[in-house]
């Protein structure tokens, strides 16, 4: 080996030595990198080639320091490359493993996606369960307003007048004096307490709830709350506390700025329900302070309290409840301002020391709120008084030992509580009279004491021995008040709005009689008009009936007459003598008319009816019948017959239908209705239709032209019962004149082809069939004389 070689393998084992701390730190390093889940094959390439090296590094250490060993160097070399490939294989066998345990301990993305997709459920359950947690304070809000209103309920129906004792702790005084306590309260019963009397046996008290020393202003508001809110649903409400001087009742109505009181606590628990409840009521709030000192009226919240108070008085409204002229009205809209208003409030209050409270409150005071509530969605409005009163002390003068103003104030003081135990025992008998007018407090609550008010009342006993009697006082006063029942609470409209409802009420009364009595002349003249209606039309009927009876009468007798005549001329003339006589007999006599009571009342109808035909002049009238004869004595025997029936028949009126010649060109209309000439008939011929028809002629009613004799007609009803025979001339009058029908009723028949001209009439129709029969009753003066002319 030459010194070059031999420096070579010195400098390769400084390397060695260097690269054996670069293998350990580059482990080290490894180690860390496997720690964190990340590893590099570069790294364990480096790694293993170092291996390499520090062997073979180590194999030339071998071989310097077995120097003096004779064994070829190059022998070496390959002993220890042997080794080498050896470790090598071990490296890669090592490698192996770090590769696996580096897939097995770092999955990678899919612990990155476990771990995302976590995170999400942990996302989703924490936003369910926040959902849960609202639904939850939902629900238990929910049930907090349902219990609340089953308290209000149950409150109703124990009665509207609640006790509640509240005993306060015995004071540092009275603890260094040794004092103990004298109420004993049963933890098995809640709203009970005992008196322990050293010389009488224990005296029990039950109200609807005891607080004990221990209980806080909040365990008393609890309690309270739902009364006081009731205000809100339009109920009146007072509460006030009564007690010995120093029991604690300005402590639980006002409170201290660390322990606030019912007052304080009752309007901050107003402006949050009206808040809840802003979606559907809109509530005002005002605020008045006063007190009632030597039974005068000083109001606490007028600013200026250097100037001399004003007198109030009480006085009542329109709508009959007390109200105070003057006395301030506060709106509130936060509770600091509440807050504020009744520390200055407070301030003004008279107060004075006594030997029983170095703070002793001498007069009542009164804080009242007023609520006006307007529902949003029907409207209705609601105003209700909360009182919320702390009474003066209820000692009796003598224990106090006082003088001076002192002793007037305490009198005055126990003349008005007096006046409240009064008011309390007249609501407790039921008495017609409540003397609330004996003193301004209770003249001041008179419309929320009692009645359909809620009331509440705080009964303070101190549990000191030395106040025994004076507690017993208090809390035999409180059961009094505890047995009164109240009638249920009502809620209070507001009177204004009801004043006006009533004025509406009224106005719309009095509008609904108008509509009546309207209504009602309405169905009676409708009732009248249904009867005129019912009697026109009957009558209506009635003269279509004797026009129609009429009509038939007339053509029979025309048929009669007919053949009278054609009988008469061939016979002899004796016979015409007699028919000459009898004819004068009948022109002579006038049938009489028919009884007055039978006269239709036709003057009732008049408006329904057309108006009356002019009179005709004529009363009697010629009847003339044109038979059928030949043309060569055609004149002769009309004039005949002409003359006859001038002299011998005289009928009283008549129309005859005649039957115009039928013309190839003239359109005719179609008669339907002829008149027909009568005989004059004898009084004992007259028949109940001539009778009807002479009265509804009398009444000109049926005065038509149809019943004037008129010649012309005559001819027309002589051709319409038989045609003109060849040659026989019409008067020119007749031939001029259209036929057209007489009555306003006929008006409506359609026109006829004279060549297709038929009688419709069935009348008309029997008349062409039938043979013409002679009436006997037309000839009842000749009956005896003559045969029947009726053929055999
Ligand atoms: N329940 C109570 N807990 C703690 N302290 C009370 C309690 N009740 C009353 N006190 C304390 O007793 C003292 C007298 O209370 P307070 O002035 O309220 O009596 P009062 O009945 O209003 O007396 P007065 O009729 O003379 O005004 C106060 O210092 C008050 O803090």
């Amino acid at each position: 080996m030459d010194d070059q070689t031999l420096e070579k393998l010195s400098q390769n084992c400084d390397h060695t030595v260097c690269d054996r701390k670069t293998c350990e730190t580059d482990q080290t390093l490894e180690t860390a990198t496997c720690d964190t889940g990340r590893i590099d094959s570069e790294q364990i390439e480096g790694y293993s080639d170092s291996m390499d090296e520090s062997n073979v590094s180590n194999g030339i250490q071998e071989t310097c320091s077995d120097e003096q060993q004779t064994l070829p160097i190059l022998q070496k070399i390959e002993d220890l490359s042997n080794r080498v490939q050896i470790l090598k294989k071990d490296q890669a066998v090592l490698c192996n493993e770090v590769k696996g345990i580096t897939a097995d301990y770092f999955p990678g993305s899919e612990v990155f996606n476990a771990l995302q997709g976590l995170s999400t459920e942990h996302e989703l359950l924490k936003k369910k369960y926040h959902e849960e947690c609202g639904h939850l304070k939902r629900k238990y809000h929910e049930e907090c307003s349902e219990r609340k209103r089953l308290y209000n309920e149950v409150i109703e129906l124990k009665g509207n007048i609640r006790v509640f004792c509240r005993c306060r702790p015995l004071n540092q005084y009275e603890i260094a004096n040794g004092s103990t306590s004298i109420v004993d309260f049963d933890s098995s019963q809640e709203n009970e307490l005992q008196i322990i009397c050293s010389d009488s046996p224990r005296k029990q008290f039950k109200f609807d709830h005891v607080f004990r020393p221990e209980d806080n202003q909040e365990a008393v508001f609890v309690q309270t709350s739902p009364i006081v809110t009731s205000v809100l649903d339009g109920y009146n409400v007072c509460i006030f506390a009564y007690g010995q001087t120093g029991t604690g009742k300005t402590f639980t109505m006002e409170g201290t700025p660390e322990n606030r009181g019912v007052n304080y606590r009752t309007l901050e628990e107003l402006f949050r329900i009206s808040n809840e409840r802003s979606s559907i009521m809109r509530y005002e709030l005002l605020v008045s302070m006063l007190e009632v000192y030597n039974e005068k009226i000083i109001d606490l919240l007028v600013e200026n309290s250097n100037q001399p108070a004003k007198k109030l008085e009480i006085k009542q409204s329109a709508e009959g409840t007390q109200e105070v002229p003057g006395l301030v009205e506060a709106h509130v809209y936060g509770t600091e301002e509440v807050w504020e208003l009744l520390k200055s409030g407070s301030r003004v209050r008279s107060v004075g020391s006594t030997n029983a409270n170095e703070l002793s409150s001498r007069s009542h005071c009164l804080l009242r709120v007023t609520v006006k509530g307007e529902n949003l969605i029907n409207g209705q409005r609601t105003k209700s008084h909360l009182w919320l009163v702390d009474l003066a002390g209820s000692e009796r003068v003598g224990k106090i030992e006082v003088e001076g103003e002192r002793l007037k104030e305490s009198q005055f003081i126990n003349k008005s509580l007096s006046a409240l135990g009064d008011v309390i025992s007249a609501l407790a008998s039921k008495t017609s009279h409540v003397p609330y007018r004996n003193s301004k407090l209770t003249h001041m609550l008179q419309s929320s004491l009692g009645g359909d008010c809620k009331t509440l009342m705080f009964v303070q006993i101190s549990p000191n021995a030395e106040d025994l009697g004076e507690t017993l006082c208090s809390l035999n006063f409180a059961s009094r008040v505890r047995g009164i029942e109240y009638a249920p609470a009502r809620k209070q409209a507001d009177l204004t709005e009801l004043f006006k409802f009533k004025q509406l009420a009224e106005k719309a009364k009095h509008d609904e009689k108008e509509t009546k009595k309207l209504q009602d002349s309405l169905q009676s003249l409708q009732l009248r008009l249904a009867a005129r209606e019912h009697i026109c039309r009957s009558l209506q009927e009635k003269v279509r009936d004797l026009e129609n009876q009429l009509s038939e009468e007339r053509k029979t007798r025309l048929k009669q007459e007919t053949r009278a005549f054609a009988v008469a001329s061939a016979q002899s003339p004796a016979l015409l003598a007699s028919l000459k006589q009898s004819q004068k007999t009948v022109t002579e006599k006038k049938p009489p008319l028919g009884p007055s009571r039978l006269r239709l009342p036709l003057r009732r109808i008049a408006n329904f009816m057309p108006p009356p035909s002019p009179v005709p002049p004529h009363k009697t009238r010629t009847s003339t019948c044109i038979l059928p004869v030949s043309t060569d004595n055609k004149e002769n025997i009309s004039k005949t017959i002409m003359a006859t029936t001038k002299t011998l028949l005289k009928p009283r009126r008549g129309s005859i239908a005649i039957r115009p010649p039928p013309t190839t060109n003239q359109i005719i209309q179609s008669k339907r209705r002829a008149s027909i000439a009568a005989f004059r008939p004898e009084s004992n011929m007259m028949t109940p239709l001539n009778s009807s028809i002479a009265r509804l002629k009398r009444d000109h009613v049926i005065g038509r032209q149809s019943f004037v004799w008129d010649p012309q007609r005559v001819w027309r009803t002589s051709r319409m019962q038989s045609p003109l025979p060849k040659g026989m001339a019409l008067p020119p009058s007749v031939e001029a004149t259209p036929i057209v029908s007489r009555s306003s009723k006929f008006k409506g028949s359609p026109p006829t082809v004279v060549g297709s001209w038929k009688p419709k009439h069935p009348t008309v129709v029997a008349l062409q069939r039938k043979h013409l029969v002679w009436s006997p009753l037309k000839f009842k003066g000749m009956k005896n004389n003559r045969k029947s002319l009726l053929p055999s």
